[in-house]
């Protein structure tokens, strides 16, 4: 088994090990390939659930494929629970997200719900966040102006071009942050016009953290 193959079965372990938190009702879905994993262990308990919101027109193929309905987040009163990975977390649980570009959905989902519980393989944890590209969706006629505003915040910012979020939207990708302070960094950036969101998620971190590993899943929570 090679590593990129290690690594996609910590990712299925985690996904496994978040079944136990679903305790039915509509369950708040992300995206990316940890969850994709989630979609298809939630698939053989699909008759516990009245359904699924989702964060990408991906995932919600993914979920219709399974027989999963997928609902308008607009139709429910607030979600219980959310199920999403992470590009990195520190101790914290504060995140970064949006490697799959899917962040402001994401961030909205997880404002929705009471409990957010996302799911990674062990690699995912980090003392600072910052290693992994910062994506920030932005307006497509603010391009340049944003990506100005970011480098005097100190960031290397790299437009993701032939990328179109599920907005219309594009994706700036900061390089180069040791994000020493998530939830000021996560308002200054969003402060800019023209960015319609970060992808830290600090201000909404997550509420457990479940991470697959050698030793099998291990749980952290806020
Ligand atoms: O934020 C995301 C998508 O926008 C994903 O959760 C993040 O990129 C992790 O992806 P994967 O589970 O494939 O490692």
């Amino acid at each position: 088994m090679d590593s990129a193959q290690r690594q996609d079965e910590l990712k299925k372990q985690a996904a496994e090990a978040a079944l136990s938190h679903v305790e039915g009702g509509v369950i708040g879905v992300g995206t990316g390939s940890t969850v994709n994993h989630f979609i298809d262990y939630l698939a053989t308990i699909k008759g516990k659930i009245d359904g699924a919101v989702s964060s990408s027109e991906a995932s919600s193929q993914r979920l219709k494929a399974h027989g999963i309905p997928v609902l308008d987040l607009n139709a429910t009163g607030g979600l219980s629970l959310y199920v999403d990975g992470a590009d990195e977390s520190n101790k914290a649980l504060q995140l970064i997200k949006g490697g799959g570009g899917a962040l402001t959905r994401e961030k909205i989902v997880a404002a929705a719900s009471e409990r957010f519980v996302c799911i990674a393989d062990e690699s995912k944890l980090v003392p600072v966040l910052g290693a992994f590209p910062l994506p920030v969706e932005v307006i497509p006629m603010a391009r340049s102006y944003v990506a100005r505003e970011l480098v005097k915040l100190g960031g290397n910012p790299v437009w993701r071009e032939g990328f179109t979020t599920d907005n219309g939207n594009l994706i700036l990708d900061i390089n180069g942050l040791q994000i020493m302070e998530p939830m000021k960094l996560e308002q200054q950036i969003n402060n800019i016009a023209g960015v319609v969101t970060v992808g830290i998620f600090a201000l909404r971190p997550a509420d457990v953290l479940i991470l697959g590993s050698a030793d099998g899943p291990r749980t952290i929570t806020a």
